[in-house]
């Protein structure tokens, strides 16, 4: 299937505000699309108009060069006749037919035969793990064992386009994470595209080949996962993908202390002034820095030990920012350390990211 696009697409509830404004969005053919974003930020309505069950209140959604939705030309394809596969967090299964039953209504719906409609039914049971239960009714299902079977009957189907809302959200954690590895798994072997819908942005960093993130029905950046986490375009991006999240500094008009300190050290390497100043918590490091890092002397505050990191809250200068190590800390509260960075992100008073720092080369 040809890639999926969205221009200048916008849609209102009928009141002023819009739920998603301004969309433009391509989705490649066989991308693994996360939509992220916070409770209210417009996924939902996005991934229900690519469906075809809300339409667009401006803008062109297409498949190729067919056009599904345009407002200004009155076209609207329904949803039956998009071929897409939906999977809703509100799944509804038949409480009358049986598991086996209800990943086969689809098939029979169109007119699979009986063999082949039990083999694809039993297989997608198999691929969602609960092959065992096939015979039981929906009641006697915990609610991650339905939600797994909503999964497993639209795979049975075989779409070309799998568009999921949260597919995972009443799963225990091990159960999701074994899901997520099965979705990237049928998402290689099947060559399907895939718009999964979530606000968990370590789902979205482990899952999607592309990423949108969205805030206030707005596109906030689209971007490969390690290309949004290594470059956020903007504060929003960069606060909300990576957990801890990054320390934001703000400069304000007569910096002092660690800001003071921070843009010293950029004013030295680059023609920016930033309005903040970011660092992620794994990249500010402990011990004697490198040639040309950033550093300074801290307290120690708290050491929480997680297992396998350290999360290490320090006092530098006039500001407590959080340290993740992933090798044992062995400082202890009152120590003084040096912490250094190499990787600051710059943002300017709009909250964008500052690119020229970047291509100076001085924080990669
Ligand atoms: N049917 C509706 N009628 C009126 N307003 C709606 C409707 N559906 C969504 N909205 C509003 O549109 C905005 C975007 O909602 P949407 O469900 O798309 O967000 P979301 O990012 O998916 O959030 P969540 O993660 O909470 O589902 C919200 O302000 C919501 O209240």
């Amino acid at each position: 299937m040809p890639n999926i696009t969205l221009s200048g697409v916008a849609k209102s509830y009928g009141g002023h505000d819009y739920a998603v404004r301004n969309l433009d969005l391509t989705i490649p053919d066989g991308a693994f699309m996360c939509l992220l974003g916070p409770s209210g930020c417009g996924k939902t309505t996005t991934l229900r108009m690519i469906a075809g069950l809300e339409q667009p209140s401006a803008g062109t959604i297409a498949v190729g060069d067919r056009i599904l939705d345009s407002v200004e030309h009155g076209r609207y394809v329904p949803p039956e006749k998009r071929g897409m596969g939906l999977v809703f967090q509100n799944y509804a299964l038949w409480p009358h037919l049986s598991i086996r039953e209800n990943v086969e209504f689809g098939l029979r719906m169109r007119k699979v035969p009986g063999p082949e409609r039990r083999a694809r039914a039993e297989e997608a049971l198999r691929m969602v793990h609960v092959d065992a239960a096939m015979d039981r009714y929906p009641s006697q299902l915990s609610g991650g064992q339905q939600q797994r079977v909503a999964l497993a009957r639209m795979l049975a189907i075989n779409p070309e386009v799998l568009l999921l809302d949260e597919p995972l959200s009443n799963l225990d954690a091990q159960l999701r994470l074994e899901m997520r590895a099965e979705l990237k798994r049928i998402h290689e072997e099947s060559g399907a595209t895939i718009v999964f819908v979530t606000h968990d942005q370590l789902e979205a960093l482990t899952m999607a080949t592309d990423i949108a993130v969205m805030n206030q029905g707005e596109l906030q950046q689209l971007a490969a996962p390690m290309d949004m986490y290594d470059r956020p375009a903007n504060r929003f991006v960069a606060e909300f993908v990576g957990s801890p999240p990054m320390a934001i500094v703000d400069t304000g008009p007569e910096p002092g202390g660690l800001a003071g300190s921070l843009l010293r050290h950029v004013a030295a390497r680059a023609e920016c002034v930033p309005a903040a100043v970011g660092i992620r918590p794994e990249a500010l490091r402990f011990g004697p820095p490198p040639a040309g890092a950033w550093h300074e002397e801290a307290t120690v505050e708290a050491v929480l030990p997680a297992g396998s990191s350290w999360t290490v809250r320090l006092r530098i200068l006039d500001t407590d920012l959080y340290a993740v190590s992933y090798t044992p800390v062995d400082s202890a509260p009152g120590d003084t350390v040096t912490c250094w960075t190499e990787r600051m992100h710059l943002f300017d008073a709009d909250g964008a990211r500052i690119a020229a720092w970047d291509e100076a080369g001085v924080a990669a």
